[in-house]
């Protein structure tokens, strides 16, 4: 076998949403700050984003992970995130599997029956505490950067629908949130190509009228991900919604979407419909399940902001070796 790349992956899934966590065969790019970091492997490694998650090897409903060293002394690990249309600044559901691997590979060490594992992202630092039984990960809860609402109810024209109301906000990632009964559709897999599509008209008519960016870091700007949700419901005094998020450049997430759900505190938050210190369950498409919270209020710029936790499970689901033949006529991979 000659291979002109090579890749070092442990290959895992965070509540049916799949991480790859590239563990070796990529050398650091060493930068001051970890968006300065996410930048260079924009400019320098894109061809092994491309390599990694495009067909033949990859799939679009996947993402890569590089654990890279951190910036900020206080994290014992950073990491980048690949997504199949680019790289994003955070990831919830990639957290959670990279926090699985580098325990349970031994990467970083593990104490039970908790383990705290401090993780340096393009968004910020992130704190993320395992639950650990004989070895395994048994859920991990991760505090995210702080979460905030940008516009409520915009009114937004979509193709083929009309005009719905919106809400925008932040959460690691830019988020659109409209309600399934505003574009007549539900939060069911059998209407999996109708979310999508609507997910992608949505997303453009709203870059269309408006560009969200961060106070902190303008570079993290427009419109990442487009949530879809059926209405909260309160049962036994227990809040639970069920949404989906339409991933760019377009398919569903399996997992209930960490930074989305963290977005979504912003906006429950700001609607007076979830208090600090009390949990909501976040439900995907598949039925998996989040747990958020919020755990304190900040503020980013002049935004008011929550402070957002979220908990799921990441499981191992095998080890590969990627490589790249110099005859392969795909070294880019492709894109249908
Ligand atoms: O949990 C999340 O934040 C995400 N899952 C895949 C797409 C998003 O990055």
């Amino acid at each position: 076998m000659h291979s002109k790349r090579g890749l070092s992956i442990i290959s895992s899934h965070c509540e049916g949403e799949a991480g790859d966590v590239i563990v070796g065969g990529i050398l650091d790019l060493p930068a001051k700050t970890m968006h300065e970091k996410l930048s260079r492997y924009i400019n320098e490694y894109d061809d092994l984003r491309q390599l990694l998650l495009h067909e033949p090897r990859g799939r679009p409903e996947m993402s890569g992970m590089v654990i890279v060293p951190p910036c900020d002394p206080r994290a014992d690990a950073g990491f980048l995130i690949m997504a199949p249309g680019d790289w994003v600044p955070m990831s919830g559901s990639n957290t959670i599997c990279t926090t699985t691997v580098l325990l349970e590979t031994g990467m970083v060490p593990m104490n039970e029956p908790s383990t705290e594992v401090k993780l340096d992202t393009a968004a910020g630092l992130i704190t993320a505490t395992a639950e650990c039984e004989n070895g395994r990960c048994k859920s991990v809860a991760f505090d995210n950067v702080p979460a905030f609402v940008y516009a409520l109810d915009k009114e937004i024209d979509v193709p083929g629908v009309g005009k719905v109301p919106v809400d925008i906000a932040y959460g690691g990632q830019w988020y659109v949130i409209a309600q399934a009964k505003d574009l007549n559709t539900v939060v069911e897999t059998s209407h999996g190509d109708e979310l999508i599509s609507l997910g992608k008209r949505l997303k453009e008519a709203v870059l269309s009228q408006c560009m969200p960016t961060h106070p902190e870091n303008p570079a993290i700007c427009g419109v990442n991900n487009i949530v879809i949700s059926q209405p909260l419901v309160i049962q036994d005094g227990k809040k639970s919604v069920r949404h989906t998020v339409i991933v760019t450049p377009g398919r569903l997430d399996r997992s209930p979407c960490g930074t989305g759900s963290s977005s979504r505190l912003a906006v429950l938050h700001a609607r007076g419909l979830i208090e600090v210190g009390e949990s909501i369950t976040f439900q995907s498409i598949i039925d998996t399940k989040f747990v958020g919270r919020i755990r304190g209020l900040d503020k980013v710029g002049d935004y008011e902001a929550v402070l957002p936790n979220i908990r799921g499970r990441a499981w191992i689901t095998g080890e590969k070796q990627l490589r790249l033949d110099p005859d392969d006529p795909f070294p880019t991979g492709f894109v249908i």
